[in-house]
């Protein structure tokens, strides 16, 4: 008995023994946990955590913490956009390309040996395809007649020189194309930008901010684009790159007081140039056009507008012609920014809608980089068109 009740007591304490020896050994982690917890090599831990969360309205992720975490993005590089001077003659080439048929068809047509009724008649369709306008084509062909005949014989240097003149005379580069970007004495200059959608409104003020910091100016931009959220955040990279902050408020905000508030921050903060980007609108509303008139009128209360700049689509042709004549009632547009001249051949446009509105094109856009707008300069198109002498 004394026996049995040894044995079990051994049993017993052999048994405390070893299983306390394994209840107290470490755990060796499971093969799922280890992969879960360990990121993988280079990736930061903080993106495994946040990776699952839900996005909220905003950008921001619905666990705080993780979001803490993770990295703090970089602060973006401002750029120094090169400044405007020469730059339509950096652009040439570009005109050149969209613009060379209806320049070389131009000059073929006037070297022809027999220049009979129906030649001057291609000359003239050639113009009015190109969308110069009924009017100005028939003006240039009558010129280009008339000093044909006194000349008599044509060597293409002739034809050239001749052409130049009469386009130029139709483009007109005595008008004042200055874009009013200040500085002025105690206050900023006032820029409002507008136009039908899609035009180029946002990407012309953006690009417009670059032309003037390039130049060592200082710029507050407006996003009075309140129906897309889009165009402010677009606006705001435009900004951010060159360091020209955004005044923005909600979608749907009143675009006349976002308008308001931007002229504000320029006039406190002593900037030289506020632009103020607009919302597209149908020139054919009504309401909306008034809406625009009311933009001006409030702005007015803060500060005289100095240019209004109507954005066209070059490729709109007569259509954007109707626009023009639309906007220029209701704000008394004071000058064009023709853009896309690189996705059409009808560079013409420029001579219509000057005869048109009376109002001289300012910039144009010759394509979708940050640097592809350019001051407009008559001689440099005119010379871009017809190509090198
Ligand atoms: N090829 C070319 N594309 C251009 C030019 N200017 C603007 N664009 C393009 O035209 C498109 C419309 O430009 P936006 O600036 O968004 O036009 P918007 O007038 O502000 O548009 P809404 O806000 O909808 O009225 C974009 O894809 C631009 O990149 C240009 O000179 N050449």
């Amino acid at each position: 008995m004394d026996y049995t009740i040894f044995g079990v007591a051994v049993f017993i304490v052999a048994l405390l023994v070893f299983g306390g020896v394994f209840l107290i050994r470490p755990r060796k982690p499971e093969s799922r946990d280890e992969s879960a917890a360990a990121p993988p090599s280079g990736a930061p831990a903080a993106t495994a955590v946040a990776e699952p969360e839900e996005r909220e309205p905003g950008g921001e992720t619905a666990a705080g913490t993780a979001t803490a975490v993770a990295e703090p993005p970089a602060a973006p590089e401002i750029e120094v956009p090169p400044p405007s001077a020469g730059r339509l003659v950096r652009l040439r080439a570009r005109l050149a390309r969209s613009q060379n048929v209806f320049g070389q068809s131009l000059l073929g047509l006037l070297s022809s040996d027999r220049l009979d009724d129906e030649a001057w008649e291609e000359i003239e369709d050639t113009l009015i395809t190109a969308d110069v306008g009924v009017t100005s084509a028939a003006q240039i062909v009558a010129g280009l007649r008339t000093r044909v005949k006194v000349l008599g014989t044509r060597t293409p240097e002739e034809v050239r020189r001749l052409l130049r003149e009469e386009l130029l005379t139709q483009i007109d580069p005595a008008l004042d194309r200055t874009v009013a970007t200040g500085p002025f004495p105690g206050r900023p200059a006032v820029v409002m930008v507008v136009g039908v959608n899609g035009t180029g409104k946002t990407t012309t003020t953006g690009k417009l901010a670059r032309v003037l910091v390039g130049d060592g100016r200082s710029v507050v931009l407006g996003a009075a684009d309140t129906f897309r959220a889009a165009a402010a955040d677009q606006l705001e990279t435009w900004g951010s790159r060159v360091g020209a902050p955004v005044v923005r408020r909600d979608e749907g905000a009143d675009p006349a007081s976002v308008a308001f508030d931007a002229v504000a921050r320029g006039v406190e903060e002593k900037t030289d140039t506020v632009i103020v980007d607009t919302a597209g609108r149908l020139h054919t509303k009504t309401g909306l056009m008034d809406e625009l008139g009311k933009v001006k009128r409030v702005v007015e209360k803060k500060s005289q507008v100095d240019e209004v700049l109507l954005v066209l689509d070059a490729t709109t042709g007569q259509n954007g012609l109707r626009q023009a004549r639309v906007f220029a009632e209701a704000v008394n547009v004071s000058g064009i920014v023709l853009t896309k001249l690189d996705g059409t051949a009808k560079g013409g446009i420029i001579i219509q809608v000057q005869r048109e509105l009376g109002v001289p094109v300012k910039l144009v856009g010759l394509g979708e980089g940050p640097d592809d707008l350019a001051p407009f300069d008559a001689e440099t198109f005119v010379d871009a068109i017809l190509g090198d002498s």
